[in-house]
């Protein structure tokens, strides 16, 4: 193929921590990569771990400027990783799910006239009313109560919209805003997820939600596919459904790219921007789950995911609609205790070195001599849960500590065992059959990776593309959205996997009994009213 016809798609994960860029060829291969950590290259926002902590008990947001900011730094960055932005056909993306961007009056117009000649974060520096509350964000258990009674109860709203109130989903956080800062709901002309925010800013104008991050709002009717009506008047006023516009199917293209992208990077005019959607919806699309298989994802969070052909109702964990057309609905369960609790104690017990974690874990044993531990940093959304910590011995003793490798081993084993427990009952079945398809940050650690396939009693397997399959997934999507388009034929070869970690034989006699442990050590921890 000439270097005139060659095609390439750009996908970005606008995640907790970095943003994360991507370029693929026609046959799905890796072409240039790029990222941007906000905590180390834009210090000026002073977040940690990429939010900021807010002034109430339980809120966690982000500056939406940072995201800009990261987007015009991770531009350069893969230009100077090589990238021709003018074979880019189609775009495509993620985002941390549930956060909201808030758009000042003006924000579609100041979108459609940007000038290339500037960075796009000193254009949109007045562009948003307040910071954005983020998925960590646990400061709206009122407005989730009387979101849930207003439509006839916790079961009422997950028959319609997938889950009973979660805090960090959008409109519990958009009934706060409207009761506690009128004025700033008011002087909102639209909101975004980060997805759609995202979105936003390559197509030139104010991108619709899509139906799979969409459904993690509380708001959309997940079998009609539109909002619900009685869900926005719970949480805000009849101005709301203009606010948040008419969501659109995740398999959709928005338009061509701005204007701003063609003129300042020499993209092509006709470069299609595909619906962005949340980062677990993208790295389900990325993992291509079969019956049987399941996701887990290790970026900040931990989650769970699981391809549906059917919505469940469920009254904990999630039910979204699907990403793509052959996964139409999906499950998920988010531990909000993830890497940045694995790390801060690594950095307590070992120092800031994973392979020094990783000895640790190396010199202990499979089941620890019993030492078990919950350690939540931050606020827990399964079990709900405040930050704690509770450290118990061999012999179920509580302790206040124990040496460093019994604690590390403690940490990761209660982490797993949790994800089990929970996975469990909110009916995912997982058994010798199934396999784990690990992905995100910490899924290149295997002995982490090992502890799960121990667990679970289940094989982990990695894919072989890219430890991110919700990057991978954003610019697979471009490719296959724009081509069942434009009808042009990709090669595009599937994403395979491989295995990294095989349970051990004694794996069930080991655990199961620690399976029973967690469950009555989780009952001595109080829930969040
Ligand atoms: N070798 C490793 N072992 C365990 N965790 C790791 C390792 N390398 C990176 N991580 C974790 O990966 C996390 C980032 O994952 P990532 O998927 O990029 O997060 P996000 O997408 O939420 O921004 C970091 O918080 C870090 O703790
Ligand atoms: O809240 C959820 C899922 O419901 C989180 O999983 C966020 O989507 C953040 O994702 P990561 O940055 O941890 O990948």
């Amino acid at each position: 193929m000439s270097e005139e016809n060659k095609k390439t798609f750009l996908g970005f994960d606008f995640s907790t921590q970095r943003l994360k860029a991507l370029i693929i060829g026609e046959n799905y291969e890796v072409l240039q990569e790029a990222d941007v950590e906000f905590d180390v290259d834009l210090p000026e926002f002073r977040t940690s771990g990429g939010v900021l902590r807010g002034e109430q008990r339980g809120e966690v947001l982000a500056p939406p400027l940072l995201w800009v900011k990261s987007l015009d730094m991770v531009m350069d960055r893969l230009i100077v990783a090589g990238a021709d932005f003018s074979a880019v056909t189609a775009v495509s993306g993620a985002g941390q799910q549930h956060g909201s961007v808030w758009w000042s009056k003006g924000a579609d117009e100041r979108l459609s006239t940007l000038s290339s000649d500037e960075f796009l974060h000193t254009q949109l520096a007045t562009a948003f009313v307040c910071d954005s509350p983020v998925w960590m964000d646990s400061s709206t258990t009122a407005h989730c109560q009387a979101l849930e009674e207003a439509v006839g109860g916790a079961e009422e709203l997950a028959k319609k919209t997938g889950s009973r109130a979660y805090e960090r989903f959008t409109g519990s956080q958009i009934r706060k805003m409207f009761h506690s800062k009128p004025r700033l709901y008011h002087a909102t002309e639209r909101i975004s997820l980060v997805s759609s925010f995202a979105a936003s800013l390559l197509l030139g104008r104010v991108a619709p939600i899509d139906l799979s991050d969409g459904s993690g709002m509380n708001l959309l009717d997940i079998h009609e596919k539109t909002w619900w009506d009685q869900a926005l008047q719970a949480c805000g006023d009849e101005s709301l459904a203009c606010k948040l516009g008419t969501p659109v199917p995740t398999a959709s293209v928005l338009g061509p790219i701005s204007s701003y992208f063609v003129q300042r990077y020499g993209f092509n005019k006709d470069c299609k921007v595909i619906a962005f959607t949340g980062d677990n919806n993208s790295a389900l699309a990325g993992l291509r789950l079969r019956s049987g298989w399941v996701g887990l994802s290790l970026g900040t969070s931990d989650t769970l995911l699981l391809g549906l052909q059917h919505p469940a109702a469920p009254l904990a964990g999630h039910v979204l609609v699907g990403p793509t057309p052959a996964a139409p609905y999906m499950a998920l369960l988010c531990f909000s205790n993830g890497s940045l609790t694995r790390q801060s104690h690594r950095d307590r017990l070992a120092g800031p070195s994973w392979d020094a974690f990783d000895e640790m874990l190396r010199a202990t044993v499979r089941g620890n001599l019993g030492y078990m531990g919950i350690y939540y940093d931050t606020a827990e959304i399964i079990p709900r849960a405040a930050a704690t910590r509770r450290l118990v011995d061999g012999a179920g003793r509580a302790i206040d500590k124990a040496q460093p490798q019994f604690e590390a081993r403690a940490l990761l084993e209660t982490q797993a065992l949790a994800r089990r427990a929970h996975a469990a009952d909110m009916g995912f079945q997982i058994d010798q059959s199934s396999r784990i398809i690990a992905t995100g940050g910490a899924s290149v650690n295997k002995e982490l990776l090992q502890i799960f396939a121990d667990v679970f009693n289940t094989p982990v397997y990695v894919l072989d593309q890219h430890a991110n399959a919700a990057l991978l997934g954003a610019a697979i999507r471009a490719a296959e959205v724009w081509s069942l388009e434009s009808g042009y034929k990709l090669a595009g070869s599937e994403p395979t996997v491989s295995p990294v970690a095989t349970p051990y034989k004694d794996a069930d006699n080991i655990y199961t009994p620690m399976l029973e442990r967690y469950r009555q050590m989780i009952q001595d921890i109080p829930t969040l009213a």
